[in-house]
């Protein structure tokens, strides 16, 4: 689909979903509207006063980076925020007992993004990889509750990463779902979970990523990545002083594109169609894939990391259904009522560090948790 001829957004969706609705009757969902023209050129603030502002967020993307730089508070100011922060948004481990209390009699759902949650954040997004301990408390975790994986990579990427099966995985920041052939739970829908509402962007997203990898060719580390329905621009590795004219790059081969939009994740540029679609609607259509739509008893967790997993932290806190939990090992503005600080740090620093890591509150060591209550519950209700 070349510019000249873009279907309006509402007709792709509409076409889409009636084309994926029939492969799997049973999935009937409102097609996604396209976000307006004003929402897109505010987004992508291409007007080029506005690129300073862009850089600064690509440098906020780095709280690494900004604690380095931007003058943090020392001593006991910086403590201090970080406390205060931690009162607002206290370690879902410590507060383990008290979030299991709420969950009383409810159906604990687990969502789950991948990159900088279950994997370690990485210089080359092709070695993002999990490790075996963390993938053994995931597969535990999908034994016991529904559990999906959430993420901007595209989805065989990601099914490539976790390898287990049992799971829901939402690639492309919630734009390709794909359930498990025979769901495990019994709510579950009986009938496989399929579903691409951006498939009629996908020439574009073709077109786009060769027009990105053309044009960032002469930026030394800049990393172009075909995510199927979105494209991201890593700058990782890409000198600070280089970031602008980068940025600059994208922004000229968007200005061909005004039915892509773009956002940003950990010093990374993503590219994608305008769809009002993303990873929290992405969490409503699995829930009711799952069979919990208007479902009173449900406890949907959504555990993440970075800027886009803010949108199912939102739609969790909008529902006053279940909760989000950060991970994050700086104080940010969220969403999420919890956190945590890393994946899993023994995955990250190998076998020494993880004796200590229950101190750091990782990821890890919650879904252990988790699993260890839900077993000790049913040994309770056979007794
Ligand atoms: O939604 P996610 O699963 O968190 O995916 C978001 C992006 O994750 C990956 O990039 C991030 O992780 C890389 C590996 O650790 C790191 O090098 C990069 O700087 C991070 O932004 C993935 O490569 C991107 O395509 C995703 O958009």
């Amino acid at each position: 689909m070349t510019k000249q001829n873009v279907v309006p957004v509402e007709a792709v969706a509409a076409i889409t979903v009636a084309a994926v609705a029939g492969s799997s009757p049973l999935f009937p969902y409102p097609p996604p509207r396209a976000y307006g023209r004003r929402k897109y050129l505010s987004q992508l603030e291409l007007g080029g006063g506005r690129i300073g502002s862009w850089v600064e967020s690509m440098k906020a993307s780095s709280p690494t980076h900004a604690k380095a730089t931007a003058a943090p508070p020392s001593g006991d100011a910086a403590v201090d925020e970080q406390s205060a922060w931690v009162v607002r948004h206290p370690s879902a481990l410590n507060k383990f007992e008290q979030i299991m209390s709420a969950s009383k009699g409810k159906q604990i759902v687990m969502f789950m993004d991948y990159d900088g949650t279950l994997s370690p954040i990485v210089d080359d997004p092709d070695s993002a990889f999990m490790s075996d301990a963390m993938r053994e408390a995931v597969r535990d975790v999908a034994r016991y509750f529904p559990t999906a994986i959430v993420s901007g990579r595209c989805l065989e990427k990601v099914i490539n990463f976790v390898r287990l099966a049992d799971l829901y995985y939402a690639g492309s920041h919630g734009m390709d779902i794909k359930g498990p052939t025979r769901p495990r739970h019994a709510k579950a829908r009986a009938k496989p979970v399929l579903f691409q509402p951006a498939s009629e962007f996908l020439p574009m997203i073709d077109a786009v990523h060769k027009a990105l990898l053309e044009r960032t060719k002469s930026t030394p580390g800049a990393r172009v990545e075909n995510n199927k329905f979105c494209v991201s621009v890593h700058f990782r590795c890409v000198d600070e002083k280089s970031w602008s004219s980068l940025f600059e790059q994208v922004r000229c081969v968007l200005k061909e594109y005004p039915k892509l939009r773009l956002t940003q994740g950990r010093k990374v540029l993503e590219i994608r169609p305008t769809i009002k679609w993303d990873k929290g609607k992405a969490l409503e259509f699995l829930l009711e894939s799952l069979g919990f739509a208007n479902c009173k008893n449900v406890m949907p967790v959504y555990i993440g990391d970075d800027r886009t997993d803010e949108d199912a932290f939102k739609v969790l806190r909008d529902r006053g259904q279940g909760f989000g939990i950060l991970v994050s090992k700086f104080p940010k503005e969220t969403n999420a009522a919890y956190s945590l600080q890393e994946p899993s740090e023994a995955s990250a620093h190998g076998p020494l560090l993880g004796t200590l890591s229950y101190l750091l509150c990782d990821v890890k060591d919650f879904l252990v948790r988790l699993v260890e209550w839900k077993k000790a519950c049913s040994k309770v209700q056979v007794a």
